[in-house]
């Protein structure tokens, strides 16, 4: 199925040629209603995409063209565990870990909500016994250190989410991310912890990822270091996994690991045991808050008409400025400096998931799809690379992401910091005309810079303006994404739940290190590869042996 040839695309690429003229700015001053038409408030979040290039017809025409895609078919099939993960033969089941219905999931014939929570309460017990000082270390002292060890979606969504709920961090309890197999990563936390009192949760869907496993393994060592007896490990080493087997060949009592399931995929599996380490940071009532506010968007998502649906109108737009006006990034710009992560949470969400350039059936496609995403905290990004959003050639849709309230009380912070993003957004959506720099010009050399001081505007941006920003708000805001990047795949015709294109290199990699280490010279790479190779053999054999 080519979708390029579709009727619903065909109409949606003719009316993006009608549009070319189109500027943003002009469509508010023809219609006041723009902004209530084109945004939607929903428990505590005002979602505004009024700031898009879009019009009624835009809308209509997409909305035609999520239901050529057979979306709601999908959708039903995505929630109620089909494998449509099919490259992996999987469902996809994250939806059900947050699911606070008492309706059985099945997969395979077999309700899953039991399993879910009974880690759920096994969960709380462990979390309870961390608390409460009862889980003693090695000599008997209370934990109050927790070392995750995980990379990818076993890091990213509990670190992020630990920064971004400081304000509801346990006092006690200190919790800490390594992922990064440079030894710096994990050398830096060891110099800041205390063997007798840190807890290490060692996070891999697989247990066999190389950088958690080094880490880990470098962990132990250093753990053992510090007491004579092994069996010390099973109070300061835990595990959350799939894989039993390799949980135990790693000297991990199974006891003590904390099981998901295969229809978790690891961008997806904050809300299983890999949300382990941010619920121990900030309590399992508040995890369950995160999980409440992802349910309460799944059913949005599940029952909400398409002209209402928030991830499916995010989906849409993102079609839109992806395939029909050619932007090839999304810029997410947290105006809250406790989402600092959250950039990076999104990148592998939508990369991982829809970077792909062959559709369902294997075919490959003449269409655009995963958008480059990148970003950082809005209020920085200003005085950083703001200047290209605002005057390059290069189009950049952008998601604002703030909160009315902050978890802090400084004075005169948060409507300054408000003013700044809405600030951007009006500049970015507005520019500025040769006319009105040149009537705001009061001497020559003002006249002279003009057209340096001209701006197209015309940047189409998203707002999402949280109340609060709380375990419920972002549960919330990550479910919406979730569901944003599954419709897209949809309309896309991917598989979004695979990541084969990170293979290659991982296997290459270890090629590459059983050549690195061995005497001789293999000679078996291309010769840049080669090159390097020998450039690195010869350069740290000069510092061992110096
Ligand atoms: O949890 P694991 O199995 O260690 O995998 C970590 C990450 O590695 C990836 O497989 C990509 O390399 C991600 O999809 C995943 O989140």
């Amino acid at each position: 199925m080519c979708i390029t040839t579709n009727t619903a695309w065909k109409n949606v690429q003719q009316h993006a040629l009608e549009m070319s003229e189109f500027h943003v700015r002009d469509a508010f001053v023809e219609d006041s209603e723009r902004f209530k038409k084109y945004s939607i408030h929903l428990d505590g979040l005002l979602f505004d995409y009024s700031k898009q290039r879009i019009t009624k017809e835009t809308m209509e025409l997409l909305f035609e063209l999520a239901k050529e895609s057979d979306l709601e078919n999908w959708r039903d099939r995505l929630f109620n565990g089909e494998r449509i993960n099919h490259t992996e033969d999987r469902s996809v089941l994250h939806t059900a870990l947050r699911d606070m219905s008492d309706d059985p999931i099945y997969v395979d014939g077999k309700d899953i909500k039991p399993g879910i929570d009974s880690v759920l309460k096994k969960m709380e017990a462990f979390i309870d016994k961390v608390h409460n000082g009862d889980w003693l270390g090695f000599t008997g002292k209370p934990i109050d250190t927790i070392v995750n060890i995980g990379i990818g979606g076993s890091d990213l969504g509990p670190k992020m989410l630990y920064e971004a709920l400081k304000p509801y961090h346990i006092p006690k309890i200190k919790v800490c991310f390594v992922s990064n197999l440079d030894g710096a990563d994990l050398a830096n936390q060891i110099t800041q912890i205390d063997p007798e009192t840190t807890l290490f949760t060692i996070a891999s869907k697989t247990f066999t990822t190389l950088e958690t496993m080094q880490n880990a393994n470098t962990a132990r060592n250093w753990f053992l270091r510090h007491t004579e007896n092994e069996s010390d490990i099973a109070k300061h080493f835990v595990a959350i996994s799939t894989n039993a087997e390799s949980v135990a060949e790693f000297g991990i009592d199974t006891n003590n690991m904390f099981e998901f399931w295969d229809w978790v995929g690891g961008r997806y599996s904050l809300w299983s045991a890999i949300g382990l380490p941010l619920a121990l940071g900030i309590g399992m009532h508040h995890f369950n808050a995160l999980r409440e506010g992802a349910f309460d968007i799944d059913t949005h998502f599940k029952t909400s008409p398409f002209e209402r649906n928030i991830p499916v109108i995010m989906a849409l737009i993102g079609i839109w400025n992806r395939n029909f006006l050619g932007a090839e990034t999304l810029a997410i710009l947290p105006y809250d400096h406790l989402l600092k992560d959250l950039p990076d949470f999104l990148q592998q969400l939508g990369m991982e998931s829809n970077g792909k350039s062959v559709d369902r059936d294997g075919e490959e496609i003449d269409y655009a799809t995963g958008a480059v995403v990148w970003g950082a905290t809005g209020n920085n990004g200003q005085h950083a690379f703001f200047q290209l959003l605002h005057q390059s050639k290069t189009l950049v849709p952008l998601d604002f992401i703030g909160s009315v309230n902050s978890g802090y009380s400084l004075e005169g912070h948060q409507q300054k910091l408000f003013s700044n993003m809405a600030a951007q957004a009006k500049a970015l959506m507005c520019g500025k005309t040769e006319e009105e720099v040149t009537k705001e010009a009061k001497s020559q050399h003002d006249r002279d810079i003009v057209p340096y001081r001209v701006f197209d505007g015309n940047v189409p941006s998203n707002m999402f303006l949280f109340d609060h920003l709380t375990p419920h708000s972002l549960g919330m805001l990550i479910a919406l994404y979730e569901h944003k990047v599954f419709v897209q795949g949809i309309i896309w015709n991917l598989n979004s739940f695979d990541q084969w294109g990170v293979e290659l290199g991982k296997k290459l990699a270890n090629e590459i290190l059983d050549d690195l280490i061995s005497d001789e010279n293999t000679n078996k790479h291309d010769s840049s590869t080669e090159g390097l190779m020998n450039y690195f053999k010869a350069s740290f054999m000069d510092k061992l042996a110096s």
